[in-house]
């Protein structure tokens, strides 16, 4: 250990921590690391850093890390993968949004200086991504990395360090199960791999690196100065108490209405009070964001809806934009024009008029492309103001010097109204002040009467987060988790099971008490687990016979190969734990799951979606009614029905419409539920909306009718097609696995057709790489209706219709190859404009189809005539849409366009 490490462990054990900081040069870890980080301006570690490599973080130790924002918790995170890939280790970074991958991603890709690749993986969650095991570092949230390791993806057993960042969203009733399973399949796996938990400050830090078996780092310490205050008619308090220990002397302009130096004071009133921009005509929030602006700060905004953070941002535009240069308009109205150019919803102009004054919204109803956009304009300081929901809470490094946070109510379904919690308040106040980025942060809450000034700084400004408590205990979380459990061979009886579980925080946090609720949680998943033949339960003795022999069950699914998997060997069950098991089950069945079961947890789809869907399928298979003629409305409904699927939310307007539409199309649904059963039929008309939903996307009707009529953005609709694709193709899988073929391939054109929001016609040309729903739309109106047409096609109108790029790809996936001379002349030749009569004479002469045959081109008369009408700037909607175009008053007439 270096002197200097020494020096540090002492003084942390001494309590004198925050003034520790170690210097980069004295880490043990190779110079060229050293190096890479005093380059980038890096000389020591901050006091809760230096803490944590006292606490062992290289030394190969567990470490649970629970500081303030913006102390560098990334940076420890890097050290300890780059010590452990130093070593020949591999890192695994989890985290929970695929927006905090990206930004993981591209931070350490710098690592490629020093020789260490970085893979990400958030995506499909039912694939290995084994390739992703050639590189040191891998990002994935915790999702992809539950569905690796069912599918047994075999580079997870070379991990040797883990980074569990925001381990504190174990607290979150989504996301928390999954994570905690994660963690303790991966502690099984690699019994000796280092963990390092990143965690915003939480009451019970504690508890969680006592499950971990970790050493425990904690601080108040924060870089930059972070005031909280609260704002109420027009002026400022500022509160000093939580701003934090920091060696940063910088301070906050914050002055006294007489222009002096604020002084603390003991009443939130009377400290730190700034007058602040006011005019009764405008809103606080922007008299704020005025007075940052001016001071040359910029300002992220919380609002409590996304109908809130757009309306917010339209309101602050016009100061904004008066406060901006020329030269800055002129570049934001050039990343006005790109958000515009991307989408032509009316949403993404509303975004892109937004951006042109200087501000913008941000909320998970943008698409991927509009939220990157935004962030990295704002990072690069051209966007001035965000005004987000709480999506930009979690963990993003951006410049904000003050933070507002318009309402710090949210609406709960069930309760109405009500105060967030300490933690989602830290982290949004955390956003602003960020090393490097600003000198000092300010927070502020705004407070609508006098008496919430009072009340809003003992809640917010003067408490401690919440405690974290495991949200694994109901059936419906561990349902899934039992099935991977026994899939992935980490257990293969109820006692081993029970065992499992007892390594989760959520036993840890309850003790004795959560084997009892534990036994009865998980007896409900396995029964549930037998009777729809994922899993089988036999005696032990007759199991080493029985497992060989060929399995039959209601769906007739074929035999489970083997009931070990290739990722089980019996040294992952720890027989510590076995010992001291309470179990009240003996050892002599063992739990075998079927193919089915199997199956249905690599898909990563809930064992109650699966028996949902082929329930019905199986309904079909023995009635009378043919599933293969059912509209693929019926189809898209089944797929709602599941549990995996999101629904959009019926609001009250909604219930006339949807009720008339259910009458009039009941023969398309499989089943009704009765309406006397009111809960049941309401759940039952969130699944047909959904559904319309979808059929509207698969019927080819433009992203923002969809996006006005069901009141949702872009991100929304990609997500909900992006879910129920995902659920078709399991569908798909699912039927092929029965032996229903025809439905199989049923479900397999429906996902096609959900991932490119296409109708039928077009399935064919869209299993061509590289043609979304446009480009192929625009192909069949010309006469090209598949890939045989297309072979038969010529080079010119193709490229004139589709782009010469997208034309060169779509010739070499439907196997034409081209002489390369005649296609750079044609390249050259104003790339396939096919205006001139010469050039739509012109004949591609050598294109070689799979027969090696040459084909003359054929130009179709109404090609030609389409591809005139782009080329004088004719309007493509009604070709892109042929059927689908209605007017308003007509839209919700559904039956009109069913198949
Ligand atoms: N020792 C250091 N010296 C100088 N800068 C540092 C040091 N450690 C980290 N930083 C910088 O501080 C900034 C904030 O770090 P980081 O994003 O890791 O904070 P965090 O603790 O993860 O915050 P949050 O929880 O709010 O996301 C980054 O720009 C990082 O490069």
């Amino acid at each position: 250990m270096a002197v200097a490490e020494k020096k540090g462990k002492r003084q942390a054990e001494s309590g004198e921590n925050d003034d520790i900081f170690f210097p980069v040069e004295a880490l043990s870890v190779p110079q060229p690391i050293r190096d890479f980080y005093l380059n980038s301006g890096i000389r020591s570690l901050y006091p809760p850093q230096s803490q944590a490599i006292s606490a062992g973080l290289l030394d190969n130790k567990n470490v649970m890390i629970s500081i303030p924002t913006a102390s560098g918790k990334t940076l420890l995170a890097e050290l300890a993968m780059l010590k452990s890939i130093e070593s020949g280790g591999k890192a695994l970074y989890i985290v929970p949004l695929r927006a905090l991958a990206s930004e993981k991603f591209r931070r350490f890709t710098e690592f490629r200086a020093l020789g260490y690749e970085t893979g990400i993986s958030t995506g499909d969650l039912d694939l290995k991504d084994e390739y992703l095991g050639t590189n040191d570092i891998i990002v994935a949230t915790s999702e992809k990395v539950d569905s690796l390791i069912r599918n047994e993806t075999r580079w997870l057993s070379d991990i040797s360090v883990v980074i569990l960042d925001e381990v504190h969203l174990i607290d979150s009733p989504d996301r928390g199960p999954t994570l905690e399973i994660v963690i303790t399949k991966l502690r099984r796996l690699n019994p000796k791999m280092q963990i390092i938990a990143l965690s915003a400050t939480i009451q019970n830090s504690k508890e969680v690196a006592q499950w971990l078996n970790a050493s425990h780092v904690v601080s108040n310490w924060r870089p930059t100065k972070l005031y909280e205050g609260i704002y109420y008619d027009g002026v400022y308090c500022a509160d000093v108490q939580t701003t934090g220990k920091s060696n940063n002397s910088e301070g906050s302009k914050l002055k006294n209405k007489d222009g002096t130096d604020a002084q603390t004071k003991t009443s939130p009133l009377e400290k730190k009070i700034i007058p602040v921009f006011i005019g009764r005509e405008i809103d606080a929030a922007v008299s704020l964001v005025k007075d940052t602006l001016v001071d040359g700060g910029q300002c992220l905004v919380f609002e409590s809806s996304r109908k809130n953070a757009v309306g917010f941002a339209k309101k602050a535009a016009p100061i904004i934009s008066s406060l901006l240069t020329p030269l800055e308009k002129e570049e934001l109205a050039r990343i006005a024009f790109d958000i515009a150019e991307g989408s032509d919803t009316e949403a993404a102009a509303v975004l892109a008029s937004c951006v042109r004054s200087g501000v913008s919204f941000h909320h998970a109803g943008l698409s991927a492309e509009q939220r990157e956009i935004v962030e990295q304009s704002f990072l690069a300081g051209k966007i001035k103001m965000i005004s987000s929901t709480p999506t930009l809470a979690a963990g993003l490094n951006l410049p904000a010097r003050r933070v507002i946070i318009r309402s710090w109510k949210r609406y709960d379904a069930n309760s109405g109204m009500q105060p967030i919690p300490v933690m989602e308040y830290k982290q949004m106040a955390g956003r602003a002040g960020r090393p490097h980025l600003d000198p000092y942060g300010e927070a502020v809450l705004i407070a609508a009467k006098e008496k919430d000034v009072e009340l809003l700084t003992e809640k917010y400004i003067h408490s401690s987060p919440e405690s974290i408590e495991s949200k694994l205990g109901a059936e419906n979380m561990l349902r899934t988790h039992v099935l991977s459990t026994l899939t992935n061979g980490f257990a293969r009886n109820r006692e081993q099971l029970i065992d499992f579980f007892k390594g989760t925080f959520f036993a840890h946090q309850h003790g004795l008490l959560s084997t009892i609720s534990l036994t009865t949680v998980v007896d409900k998943c396995l029964d549930f687990l037998i009777e729809n033949d994922m899993c089988r339960e036999q005696k032990s003795e007759a199991n080493k016979s029985e497992t060989q022999k060929p399995e039959t069950n209601k769906t007739e699914v074929k035999t489970p190969e083997k009931s070990k998997s290739a990722f089980q060997t019996a040294d992952k069950l720890d027989p510590i734990e076995k010992k001291n098991s309470n179990s009240v089950y003996g050892n002599d069945s063992v739990l075998i799951p079927t193919t089915l079961g199997s199956t249905v947890s690599k898909l990563y789809i809930d064992p109650l979606s699966a028996s949902v869907i082929l329930e019905d399928v199986l309904k079909f298979k023995s009635g009378t009614k043919n599933l293969l003629e059912i509209s693929p409305l019926g189809l898209l409904h089944l797929i709602c029905k599941t549990t995996d699927m999101k629904l959009l939310y019926m609001k009250s307007g909604d219930y006339p419409w949807v009720s008339e539409f259910i009458a009039d199309n009941a023969e398309r649904f499989i089943s009704i539920p009765d309406p006397v059963r009111v809960s049941e039929y309401e759940w039952f008309m969130g699944e047909v909306k959904t559904a319309v939903l979808l059929y509207r996307w698969i019927s080819e009707v433009s992203e923002n009718d969809i996006s006005k009529e069901f009141d949702i953005g872009e991100g929304d609709l990609r997500n909900f097609s992006e879910i129920a694709c995902w659920l078709s193709n399991a569908a798909s899988r699912l039927c092929r696995l029965c032996g229903f073929s025809e439905e199989s391939a049923l479900f397999s054109d429906l996902e096609l057709r959900l991932q490119y929001g296409a109708s039928v016609d077009l399935l064919s040309l869209l299993k061509i790489r590289g043609i979304g729903r446009v480009r192929a739309r625009k192909l069949y109106a010309a006469g090209f209706k598949s890939k045989d047409a297309l072979k038969k096609s010529d080079y010119i109108t193709v490229s004139g219709l589709v782009g010469p790029k997208i034309a060169e790809k779509i010739y070499r996936d439907i196997g034409l190859t081209m002489d390369a001379e005649e296609l750079s002349r044609l390249k050259n030749t104003k790339t396939g404009h096919p205006k001139s009569p010469q050039n739509e004479k012109l004949r591609i002469g050598r294109i070689q189809a799979d027969t090696d045959e040459i084909i003359p081109s054929e130009m179709d008369v109404d090609a030609v005539q389409f591809v005139r009408n782009e080329f004088d700037g004719a309007s493509l909607s009604q070709q892109e849409e042929p059927d689908m175009k209605k007017s308003k008053k007509t839209q919700r007439r559904f039956d009109e366009f069913f198949d």
